[in-house]
């Protein structure tokens, strides 16, 4: 609970390929805000070869959404294991659960949501030259997370547009 008052968090949510990771990395070097990305985390325990990753790997080569539990703990850690007061959190909450557990185990919500609005037709294109080897960049994959991500996700970006807290964002032309 302290801890998690204390810190300023934002949250960066947006379709697969919309560019959060992108934009995540700059914002933080740029401002000094501890990057923490939920996918990223996630890749990490599949790389380490525990059988939760076998997991982990499955769901996401599915595109699905995996469990709360195994999200909100990962982060919660690398959120208290960063020294920065300030934390961007990419690609999380990807759902209602998601951001339910969250609000519960941390006691607050974000000071700032940030929605990356892309079109779809760019996600796909960016992601299919994304380039680096993920088991998710491919058509059959990318069509089920687009679904995922406009059933799930987007309720999560009204939730906190409803509460004052959402800014959306242009997510084309913003490379340079
Ligand atoms: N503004 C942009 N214009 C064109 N391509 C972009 C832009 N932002 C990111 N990309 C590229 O699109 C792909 C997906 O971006 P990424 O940041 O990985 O997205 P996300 O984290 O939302 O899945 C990457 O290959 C990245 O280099
Ligand atoms: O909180 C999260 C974040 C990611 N993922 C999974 O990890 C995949 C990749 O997410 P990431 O944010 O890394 O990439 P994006 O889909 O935005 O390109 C998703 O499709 C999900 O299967 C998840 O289940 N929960």
């Amino acid at each position: 609970g302290f801890l998690f008052t204390r810190l300023i968090k934002i949250l960066h949510i947006g379709g697969p390929g919309s560019g959060k990771g992108t934009q995540c990395s700059r914002i933080a070097s740029d401002f000094g805000f501890s990057h923490v990305s939920a996918g990223d985390l996630l890749r990490n325990e599949i790389s380490a070869g525990t059988d939760q990753g076998e997991w982990i790997l499955e769901i996401i080569r599915e595109g699905r959404i995996v469990p709360s539990e195994i999200t909100v703990e990962l982060v919660r850690k690398a959120i208290e294991s960063s020294t920065a007061k300030r934390v961007l959190i990419d690609g999380f909450p990807r759902c209602e659960e998601n951001r339910i557990a969250f609000e519960k185990i941390t006691g607050t919500e974000p000071d700032l949501v940030l929605f990356f609005d892309c079109p779809e037709d760019e996600m796909v294109k960016r992601l299919l030259s994304r380039n680096q080897g993920r088991v998710d960049d491919n058509i059959e994959t990318i069509k089920k997370r687009l679904k995922v991500f406009e059933s799930l996700n987007l309720p999560v970006v009204e939730y906190y547009s409803s509460r004052g807290k959402a800014h959306k964002q242009d997510s084309v032309s913003r490379e340079s």
